[in-house]
């Protein structure tokens, strides 16, 4: 695949919307990913009828933003390109009943994540095209980039190339939703999957949050308010990584004080030590052995227990009610300081 290309990573000028012309695309599911995919698609041009079930609690909302809405079923069986943005557990049996019976020879399977691919719970048959254009980031901020003339960093990866023309059709799709505009990096299925799940568990979602409630319980179980924790141990976080997204560490370091970098530098190892590192090990070897993905179908199949717990555990966190009270107060804020940009651009100019 990668002779195909001539870059490894894909801008706007390496894709054309209109080579989805001919093409109708169904995006089956409107939530986090769905809503962005199908709304960017949209206004990029390209066909899309959004499939949904008969009692879906997305359907409202999917025509109340001018889609066309029908059935998964129905959707499929409308489309050449299929992309598949239902929850990742529900995939397999989304495919069975409304997908597979509706496809073609020659149709195009889309996905965002390639987990059921690459752990073998859907097969797809041969004559159809199987690509990934997976966006790095949350849907909604998929959507709020491409509202904002902003692009969203994604990967592309083709599974199977039947027609030969998958490559440009992927890269058509991710330009329709607006990752070519921040730029698309070429992958496979296995790499996409393996990091993904690494980087959400270990670092991103897993990570950071227990990172947070540890720093915050450390400082409230030694007499610190809870206020002054959520803010040095949570709200701060959001600022720092700012920095360190628009340039690197050394864009934060620079920023901080002396005292900071140096007490920084000199414990930061010491919190986030060797055997921080061995268990991250430990979670990507569970990931690439398939150990975390049957956990999570059999966590499934019998009802989400754990996952029921751990949930509700967090919500009870006293981190979200101390945080919820405090938003409050930064929403009072914002609001007041959007009234005097108000004020500010309605005073006449200084000449
Ligand atoms: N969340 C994210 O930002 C990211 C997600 N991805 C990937 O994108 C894909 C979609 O994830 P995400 O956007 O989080 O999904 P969501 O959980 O947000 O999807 C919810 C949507 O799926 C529909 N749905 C749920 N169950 C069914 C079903 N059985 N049949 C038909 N429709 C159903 C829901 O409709 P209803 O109202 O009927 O329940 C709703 O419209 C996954 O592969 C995920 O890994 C990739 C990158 C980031
Ligand atoms: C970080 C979580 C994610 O992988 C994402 C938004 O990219 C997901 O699966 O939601
Ligand atoms: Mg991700
Ligand atoms: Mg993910």
């Amino acid at each position: 695949m990668t002779d195909e290309f001539t870059t490894d990573i894909y801008y706007d000028d390496d894709a054309d919307v209109s080579t989805l012309d001919d093409d109708t695309v169904a995006v089956l599911g409107y939530g986090s990913q769905g809503h962005a995919h199908a709304l960017n698609l949209h206004e990029s041009g390209v066909d899309v009828v959004v499939g949904l079930r008969e009692n879906s609690s997305s359907r409202s909302a999917a025509e109340a933003d001018g889609l066309t809405v029908t059935t998964p079923a129905d959707a499929v069986s409308q489309a050449s390109y299929v992309s598949v943005l239902v929850p990742d557990t529900v995939q397999p049996a989304v495919y069975e009943n409304a997908i597979e019976p509706n496809l073609e020879a020659g149709d195009t399977l889309q996905f965002a994540h390639g987990l059921n691919i690459h752990y073998n719970q859907i097969q797809p048959p041969e004559g159809v095209d199987v690509t990934m254009v997976a966006p790095k980031s949350p849907g909604h901020l998929v959507r709020r980039n491409y509202e904002n003339d902003e692009g969203t960093p994604g990967l592309l990866a083709i599974y199977q190339n039947e027609s030969g023309d998958a490559p440009e059709r992927a890269l058509a799709y991710a330009k329709g939703i607006g990752c070519t505009r921040a730029g698309v990096i070429e992958t496979t299925f296995r790499e996409e999957v393996e990091s993904d799940l690494f980087g959400e568990q270990a670092v991103l979602c897993g990570g950071v949050t227990s990172l947070v409630k540890h720093g915050y319980e450390t400082l409230v179980d030694a007499g610190y308010s809870p206020e002054i924790a959520y803010f040095e141990c949570l709200n701060e976080l959001k600022l720092i990584v700012d920095l360190m997204y628009e340039g690197g560490h050394a864009e934060m370091w620079d920023s901080v004080s002396d005292t900071a970098e140096y007490g920084g530098l000199s414990r930061g190892d010491r919190i986030v030590d060797e055997t921080v590192r061995e268990n991250m090990e430990e979670t990507l070897e569970e990931i690439q052995n398939g150990e975390f993905t049957r956990e999570w179908i059999l966590e499934n199949q019998s009802g989400r227990p754990s996952y029921t717990q751990l949930r509700q555990a967090e919500k009870n966190h006293e981190i979200e009610e101390v945080g919820e009270r405090l938003r409050d107060l930064f929403a009072w804020a914002e609001e007041s300081s959007e009234n005097e940009s108000a004020e500010a651009a309605e005073a006449p100019a200084d000449d």
